[in-house]
């Protein structure tokens, strides 16, 4: 089970996620109560270990501007929200960086097919929002053989369910892992991932 844990702001929240055993690790670029700025995500990410996947997480920004804040920050690895298309993909790969493309439920079956992109993630509707969905329906979504990650409202509590109802190959928090909004709460980003590869 690939586990990431996102939006991580501090070094205490990156070393409880790495320690844990997270696969990788994400840092929001976008606006968000966890944005922080391409500095600070290049610090933070002194505090990961090659073989664990730093992420950039972008929302809005085009795939050239998001391509550019990431190697600003230093990270190999580039998350997208939003209305993509196929030549984003190119533009990250072109960057020589990695991709996760983020999809939701709703998207169309052009959406859900493999573009290339190196991991496909289905959020809730309004990423970081700790939403939870009927991840049960994911499993129509032919995605059996596809490296993709679910997220959306995740949690200590719920992901094992979670990862059995929707067949999920990989999985995606922020919310579920904090004590308030954009504080990461460290028990939980420990639990998290215990539960998830448990
Ligand atoms: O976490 C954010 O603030 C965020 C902002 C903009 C785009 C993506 C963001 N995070 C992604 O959202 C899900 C986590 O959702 P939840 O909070 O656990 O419900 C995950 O894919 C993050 O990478």
């Amino acid at each position: 089970m690939f586990v990431k844990v996102c939006g991580l702001s501090t070094p205490e929240s990156v070393q409880a996620a790495v320690e844990s055993g997270a696969d990788a690790v994400g840092f929001v670029l976008t606006k968000s109560p966890r944005e922080v700025s391409p500095e600070r995500a290049r610090v933070l990410l002194a505090g990961v270990p090659a073989g664990i996947a730093a992420v950039g997480v972008f929302r809005h920004e085009t795939a050239a501007a998001a391509v550019a804040t990431a190697r600003a920050a230093g990270l190999e690895w580039v998350q997208l929200h939003g209305s993509r298309t196929r030549e984003d993909v190119r533009t990250v790969h072109d960057a020589g960086l990695r991709l996760i493309r983020a999809v939701t439920l709703g998207a169309t079956p052009e959406e859900f097919a493999d573009w290339g992109e190196d991991l496909l993630l289905v959020d809730a509707a309004v990423p970081g929002s700790g939403e939870a969905w009927d991840y049960a329906l994911m499993r129509d979504k032919g995605l059996a053989g596809r490296k993709w990650l679910l997220a959306g409202g995740l949690s200590p509590e719920n992901v094992a369910s979670a990862v059995e109802a929707a067949a999920a190959w990989g999985v995606d928090v922020s919310s579920g892992v904090e004590s308030s909004r954009g504080v990461k709460d460290l028990a939980k980003v420990r639990a998290f991932v215990k539960n998830a590869k448990g």
